[in-house]
């Protein structure tokens, strides 16, 4: 088992949101032991409380790591979004800060597409109105307004790996399936692409969302989109609640203008199970209202538990950045016989010449070295003889430009 510079039961996990008994299953066969674990997200007091002293930070997509949070966080020396979206997280701060950001980029995007493809037929049906008069007492048995899904067009926007499994699936059910993306992505099934996002609005009788929250997705579809949607169209959105205008959907699902929408994702979000739900939306009945509940399901979440604390583990154990959302990436192979030095520093030219002319005046020999950049930051992984370690990491820590040091015995 990887030996640290620091013993593995001092090496705090804090895990937050509920995130899957998968993952503490991971570190404790790692040999991480000294895990902090909460069912919810923490507010801000009780957040910084408990970070401060974290090594390693498991989160979900509640929890908001903004710079503050992460300048105060100076023992942490990675993040894992136990999801797929990581706008929770100041990625450019973390990577000013030597702090790499892991994500599960897969594992609940078939739970997504499933869903939705539910919601779909819901929808089409009239069955979230039939449901709601039912429960008052009322019986809305009638074929108006109600629709099978077979040769319907669904236009799906963000057409990554949750829009084509949904565009898949919608084929199957015999759906015609149009996409618009800002990237040219190849067409699965016989799905086709569409270069205007008015086009696809106009042409489609259910428009699925599944975008990230980028500075360019922040309010994407509005009133001059609702009105570019057909009369009697559905309008779902899984991806997050910063992509849609609510109050404009409120108000063409009010018109009747949209006959029926399902939304899993909203602008504000309760921080847990106890806090209230408020939305302009509650109250409509044609309207499908899921706690962003999209990726919940007992597969989904026990496959990120397993994937993204095997890569902090890998992380924290032999220094591999493999999948690291904003940090140059080093795959690494097991080390043995020697004890590996992790430098990450600011890019700025000569750092690597330094690092060897330190070495090689101390006659400290570099059996290996990697070295990855970005843009911002460097980060270079060197093996030296073990009983040269420690002098090897005070040359380290004297290089300008160093951000942070690590060494794996
Ligand atoms: N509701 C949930 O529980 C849940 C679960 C998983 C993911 N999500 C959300 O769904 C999003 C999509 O997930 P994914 O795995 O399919 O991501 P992905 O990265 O595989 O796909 C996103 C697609 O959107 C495209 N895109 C980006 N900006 C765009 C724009 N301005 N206009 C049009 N297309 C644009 C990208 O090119 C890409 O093809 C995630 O970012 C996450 O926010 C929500
Ligand atoms: O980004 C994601 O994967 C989804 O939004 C799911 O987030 P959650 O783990 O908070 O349910």
């Amino acid at each position: 088992m990887a030996k640290h510079s620091l013993d593995k039961d001092k090496i705090k996990i804090l895990l937050l949101e509920g995130v899957h008994q998968s993952a503490v299953d991971v570190f404790e066969r790692a040999g991480y032991t000294n895990i902090e674990y909460h069912k919810a997200s923490l507010g801000d007091e009780a957040l910084h409380e408990s970070i401060k002293d974290a090594h390693f930070v498991g989160i979900r997509s509640r929890t908001q790591l903004t710079a503050d949070v992460l300048k105060r966080a100076e023992k942490l020396i990675a993040i894992g979004c136990f999801c797929i979206g990581t706008n929770q997280v100041d990625l450019a701060t973390a990577e000013l800060l030597g702090i790499p950001v892991f994500n599960a980029p897969f594992s609940n995007t078939r739970s997504v597409a499933e869903l939705v493809l539910g919601e779909i037929i819901m929808l089409m049906r009239g069955i979230p109105e039939r449901n709601a008069i039912a429960h008052r007492g009322g019986w809305m048995k009638t074929a108006a307004g109600s629709y099978e899904v077979r040769g319907k067009t669904l236009g799906v926007i963000g057409y990554g790996h949750i829009g084509t499994q949904l565009g898949i699936l919608a084929e199957t059910l015999g759906m015609r399936v149009v996409f618009f993306d800002i990237e040219d992505k190849l067409p699965l099934g016989n799905a086709q692409q569409i270069h205007s996002m008015e086009q696809l609005l106009a042409q489609s009788d259910v428009v699925s969302l599944h975008v990230p929250e980028t500075p360019q997705t922040k309010d994407m579809i509005g009133t001059a989109e609702f009105a570019a949607m057909r009369k009697g169209s559905i309008f779902i959105n899984a991806s997050r609640g910063t992509v849609v205008d609510i109050d404009a959907l409120t108000v063409a699902l009010k018109e009747r203008h949209l006959a029926g929408a399902a939304i899993d994702v909203f602008p504000v979000e309760p921080q847990s199970n106890d806090d209230e739900f408020i939305s302009p939306l509650r109250g409509l009945d044609n309207v499908l209202l899921t706690p962003h509940v999209g990726g919940s399901t007992a597969e989904a979440q026990e496959n990120i538990g397993i994937e993204v604390a095997g890569k902090l583990a890998k992380y924290s154990d032999n220094g591999s950045t493999v999948s690291a959302v904003n940090f140059p990436e080093v795959s690494l192979p097991m080390h043995k016989g020697t004890s590996r030095l992790l430098h990450i520093h600011q890019n700025r030219p000569g750092v690597l010449i330094k690092i060897n002319k330190a070495f090689s005046e101390k006659g400290i020999n570099i059996a290996a070295q990697y070295l990855q950049t970005t843009a911002e930051i460097g980060y270079v992984v060197m093996e030296v003889d073990t009983h040269q370690a420690e002098e090897a990491l005070v040359e380290l820590k004297a290089i300008e430009g160093t951000l942070r040091t690590r060494v794996l015995f």
